[in-house]
């Protein structure tokens, strides 16, 4: 044996198993609760089975009753039983298509929904680098997979099995040695069929990746438009388009030449077969006296076998490729989900209090983001966490939010440990309110009351005043009930802002974060809502990432990292003295501005304010 062919062999050995597990788990999962459909189709499929091999067998009456036998009254019997089995078959065939095709969207529906359902309890860490047109294009791939397997399964596999079973019962019958040596035939095809089916299988494995690609490709495109032309990359976003299209192409008709061999191969074996009986039936029929009618029903029902032996093999070849789709789902549904791990600790009673205890974490082994970072933030408190770019502070209010435990060291709410604390009671608590602001299609009355189900009109509309959602809204024809389109495109960015701190209002959460929240906001926008906002959410502690100094006038003290270390934290006046780090900062900023705008910035007149 060579090298490589020992190679596909242990291949084999090794997917097999694994292949059968993933089958023998699907029909577990899926029948059991839809048994009466399965049952229904089950009926159809020996019903089409007995009648295929009652029509081969009617042959023998048909050629020794009426054609040899020349028998007018049996004639019309034979007429009658052949209408009617054909009838019969027909029904049969036509209830279990139907019932095919409500199996196998109701199998698809239920993993579809179970997949996403599972992808939206993923911890946030799963998230990163994944790409979401790609990602939802495998969801709706896998699950329609699922429900190929069972159809290809049940209604293929099965019907022409038993079809056959049927078929070769009548041979059998009408010439066990016939049968014999046509049994010896039929194995041969299969080990060919066997080695495409392995083929195929390995051309599949990335079929499902390119096809994300091209999906990625194109929404990718759509979504960044702007970016697209201000940079002039159409040409680049067409070339990864146009290379994804090409290879897929290639991929699908490697496959199809793989698939398309089994059909050729079945004609020869059914060319050899039918050749050696025709010399063996001129031979019985002289030598051993047999009559026509069971030479006829014999070759009837060995034609009748050749599509569902044509079928099942390629439904072997359908099945491989489906089932590296549905292995990879099931190890997609069995990754512990991360809520699985934490405690059942509840914030309803903790006052909000954030503790880091040496908290520190990397992304992975070469990427620490965070070192011993030690705080103690009072309850009702305003902190600022400053600094530069990279230095940590988004990590540090992932962190809070349970996005990612800790690499070591504790955060506590209330004295809480938020690791003890399941995800769902964590986050009720803790309010983000991002630069990004993401808003779901619908109305802006929607997306506010997201904030807090149940949360009453006098909630929303307090929460819509305060961010000043109102103001806007009230020159919009429809007022809170407009329509914000997909991810709230009919609205600028600052606006977008203020819905995102008007649903965070709504939460009514312990903590708050604000991270660059309000970036696109003109500085009297900023300073009204912020008034506003702060003024009535007194008791709940505020964190806010911010690079705008002017943010700086609502908080208490600052938190200053660098390179994923606290440095310093304490109020303005005391890191303007003490903070070498706090000083570089802002003196970075102040001569930007001084760029940008030819003017002193906000921090300027604050230093002179507060330094006096
Ligand atoms: N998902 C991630 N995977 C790996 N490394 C990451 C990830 N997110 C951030 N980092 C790294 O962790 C460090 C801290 O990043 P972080 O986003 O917390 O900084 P930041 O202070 O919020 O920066 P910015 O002001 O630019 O938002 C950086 O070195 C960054 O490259």
């Amino acid at each position: 044996m060579t090298k490589s062919s020992e190679l596909t062999d242990s291949q084999r050995r090794l997917a097999e198993p694994a292949a059968r597990q993933s089958i023998i788990r699907l029909v577990k999962e899926v029948v059991p609760d839809r048994w009466k459909l399965f049952a229904s189709a089950l009926i159809c499929m020996i019903a089409v089975a007995g009648f295929t091999g009652a029509l081969a067998w009617s042959t023998k009456l048909i050629v020794n009753d009426v054609f040899v036998a020349d028998d007018a009254v049996a004639a019309r019997w034979v007429a009658v039983l052949v209408i009617g089995i054909s009838l019969g078959k027909g029904i049969a065939q036509y209830c279990n298509s139907i019932l095919s095709v409500q199996i196998k969207r109701r199998v698809a529906a239920f993993y579809q929904r179970k997949i996403f359902h599972k992808v939206l309890r993923q911890s946030v860490q799963d998230f990163a680098g994944l790409s979401a047109p790609r990602h939802m294009a495998k969801i709706g791939l896998y699950g329609t997979s699922a429900g190929t397997i069972i159809i290809a399964l049940t209604s293929k596999f099965l019907t022409d099995m038993l079809t056959l079973v049927a078929l070769v019962g009548v041979m059998i019958w009408q010439d066990p040695m016939m049968s014999l040596i046509t049994a010896i035939l039929f194995p041969a095809i299969f080990l060919l069929v066997n080695r495409l089916t392995l083929r195929v299988r390995k051309l599949a494995q990335a079929q499902a990746e390119l096809q994300g690609t091209i999906g990625a490709a194109g929404i990718e495109a759509i979504h960044g438009i702007k970016t697209v032309k201000s940079y002039g990359l159409e040409e680049k976003t067409y070339k990864r388009f146009s290379d994804a299209i090409e290879a897929l192409e290639k991929r699908l008709f490697e496959i199809a030449r793989a698939t398309s061999a089994t059909v050729p191969l079945m004609e020869v074996l059914g060319g050899i077969c039918i050749g050696l009986f025709v010399i063996y039936a001129s031979w019985q029929t002289t030598t051993e006296g047999k009559t026509p009618g069971e030479f006829t029903a014999f070759i009837t029902a060995f034609l009748l076998a050749y599509q569902p032996a044509e079928r099942v093999s390629k439904t072997m070849v359908e099945l491989q490729k489906s089932i590296i789709h549905v292995e990879t789902m099931f190890d997609m549904l069995d990754k512990a989900m991360p809520d699985e791990s934490r405690g059942t600790g509840s914030l309803e009673h903790a006052t909000p209090s954030i503790t880091f205890e040496n908290v520190s974490f990397e992304y992975d082994a070469e990427t620490p983001a965070l070192h011993n970072v030690s705080a103690e933030i009072k309850p009702g408190e305003r902190v600022a966490i400053v600094g530069r770019s990279g230095a940590g502070k988004t990590t540090l209010v992932d962190l809070v939010q349970g996005f990612y435990p800790p690499t070591s060291g504790r955060i506590l709410i209330g004295g809480v440990d938020i690791t003890d604390v399941p995800e769902a009671e964590l986050r009720r608590h803790v309010a983000l309110i991002s630069q990004d602001v993401f808003l779901f299609e619908g109305s802006l009355r929607d997306n506010l009351s997201d904030g807090r189900q149940g949360a009453t009109e006098e909630e929303i509309q307090d929460a819509a005043n305060r961010a000043a959602v109102t103001e806007f809204a009230n020159k919009m024809v429809q007022g809170l009930d407009t329509q914000v389109g997909p991810n709230g495109q009919s609205l600028s960015g600052g606006q977008k802002q203020r819905v995102g701190i008007a649903r965070a209002l709504v939460k009514k959460a312990k903590v708050y974060i604000y991270d660059e929240a309000t970036s696109a906001l003109d500085g009297e926008n900023e300073r009204a809502i912020m008034g506003a906002t702060l003024g009535q959410e007194s008791d709940s502690t505020i964190l806010f990432i911010t690079h705008r100094p002017s943010t700086l006038e609502w908080v208490d003290r600052i938190m200053v990292m660098k390179d994923g270390k606290l440095v310093a934290f304490g109020p303005h006046e005391e890191l303007v003295e003490t903070s070498k780090a706090y000083r570089a900062l802002f003196n970075l900023v102040v001569s930007e501005q001084r760029k940008a705008k030819g003017r002193y910035g906000g921090i300027m007149s604050l230093f002179a304010r507060k330094q006096d």
